[in-house]
């Protein structure tokens, strides 16, 4: 019989996974979400087949669960079903950024007969809603699972089974260890890219030219600060814990950066940013982290018209597509390079054979 998936909350990641189950099962999938605008554009994208009145319907005759709100709505939405009844055998599971929190609350739904199984894809975007949902968002990323001791095991197996869409590689943590791990690598480098933007900000009063100049680099480093205010408010309150040790941390980092600079010591400065730069250049690029590394190649270019759509031509003639094209240097007479992003590694690789075979000279970094 065909089954059901009912997803509550359609943004840009309930959307993506409803989107990733699609390609891989002949389900139903309802949606639910407080946007009634939202629950339409879902519907008139066939991102959902069905939209659901309210949540206690929703999870009725529902045999696969999705959560996929900000955090703090997650708990509340723990409390209320645990007054609702679901159908024997159900699993549930949620996409939250944080997981102590959530698993806690989640004891709300003891003595219901569904399985809750603590979730989060650790991909996404600066963007919301799900007019940016996609299928592959998750692809070659790690989705984190945080089973109990008391998850039966069959209910982890049919939870990746159901997940299997979204290509994802999955791994499971304890709660408390996710979060420290996710505070450190995507919550704290939220935090810091949100306050050198504040700091521009507060600079800006009296130098009005700055953020026109703040292209770059400080274009690159501040992206994820264009992300959902609520979602990251929820995420920041949610990590508090972490957070503050983290915080402490880079307080006394920036007072030794601040030593550093003071005495002016040349070697010692070197190693500081060399150092950083080593362990850097040795991450896996391969694999699609918390914060994404997209599948970039530099081409280089000379600077004269026509160039651009010369490249963008010979990948359309390759029926390559790109996903994002950046000019990153263009100054009279010099070479400039273009930056070229892909969904995929095997479309760079194709990206990259075929602009060698017409002479460009490209590289990945
Ligand atoms: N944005 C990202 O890159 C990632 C986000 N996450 C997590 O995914 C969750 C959703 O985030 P996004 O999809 O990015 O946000 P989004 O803002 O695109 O979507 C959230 C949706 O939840 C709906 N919603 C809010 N309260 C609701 C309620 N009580 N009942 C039903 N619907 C409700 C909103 O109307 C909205 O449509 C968050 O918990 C976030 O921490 C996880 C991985 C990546
Ligand atoms: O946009 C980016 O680079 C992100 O880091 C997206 C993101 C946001 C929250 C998560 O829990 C996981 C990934």
């Amino acid at each position: 019989m065909k089954k059901n998936v009912f997803i509550i909350g359609l943004g840009l990641i309930g959307g993506s996974i409803a989107l990733a189950i699609k390609k891989e099962h002949n389900c139903t999938i309802y949606g639910f979400d407080i946007q009634a605008e939202q629950l339409k554009i879902a519907k008139s994208l066939k991102v959902i087949d069905q939209i659901s009145d309210s949540i206690e319907a929703g999870v009725k005759e529902a045999d696969l669960i999705i959560i996929a709100t900000p955090v703090s709505k997650t708990e509340q939405i723990f409390e209320e079903m645990s007054q609702y009844t679901f159908k024997a055998g159900a699993i549930m599971t949620d996409v939250g950024s944080t997981k102590s929190r959530i698993v806690e609350k989640s004891a709300a739904l003891l003595g219901s007969n569904v399985t809750f199984i603590g979730g989060h894809p650790m991909a996404g975007s600066h963007k919301t809603g799900v007019e940016a949902a996609k299928a592959h968002l998750f692809e070659n990323a790690f989705y984190v699972l945080t089973p109990t001791e008391t998850t039966d095991n069959r209910a982890m197996i049919q939870l990746q089974n159901w997940l299997k869409g979204t290509k994802a590689k999955f791994v499971n943590l304890a709660p408390g260890e996710h979060d420290a791990l996710a505070g450190a690598i995507s919550h704290f480098p939220h935090v810091i890219a949100t306050s050198l933007v504040h700091q521009v900000r507060k600079l800006e009063s009296e130098e009005p030219l700055l953020s026109r100049l703040a292209a770059g680099g400080f274009r690159d480093i501040t992206r994820i600060a264009s992300a959902s205010p609520i979602m990251w408010r929820d995420i920041f309150i949610h990590n508090k814990a972490v957070l503050l040790e983290l915080i402490s941390n880079w307080i006394n980092e920036m007072e030794d950066v601040k030593q550093l600079l003071e005495t002016e010591d040349k070697e010692t400065i070197y190693q500081y940013f060399y150092e950083a730069k080593a362990f850097r250049d040795r991450m896996p690029v391969r694999e699609k982290g918390a914060i994404p590394s997209f599948y970039d190649l530099f081409v280089d270019v000379p600077d004269h018209p026509g160039v651009i759509s010369d490249v963008t031509s010979i990948l359309a003639d390759h029926e390559i597509s790109i996903t994002n094209i950046r000019i990153l240097e263009t100054r009279e007479d010099i070479m400039g390079v273009l930056r070229l992003s892909f969904r995929s590694e095997e479309d760079r690789e194709l990206a990259k054979d075929c602009l060698e075979q017409a002479l460009y000279e490209t590289s990945i970094l």
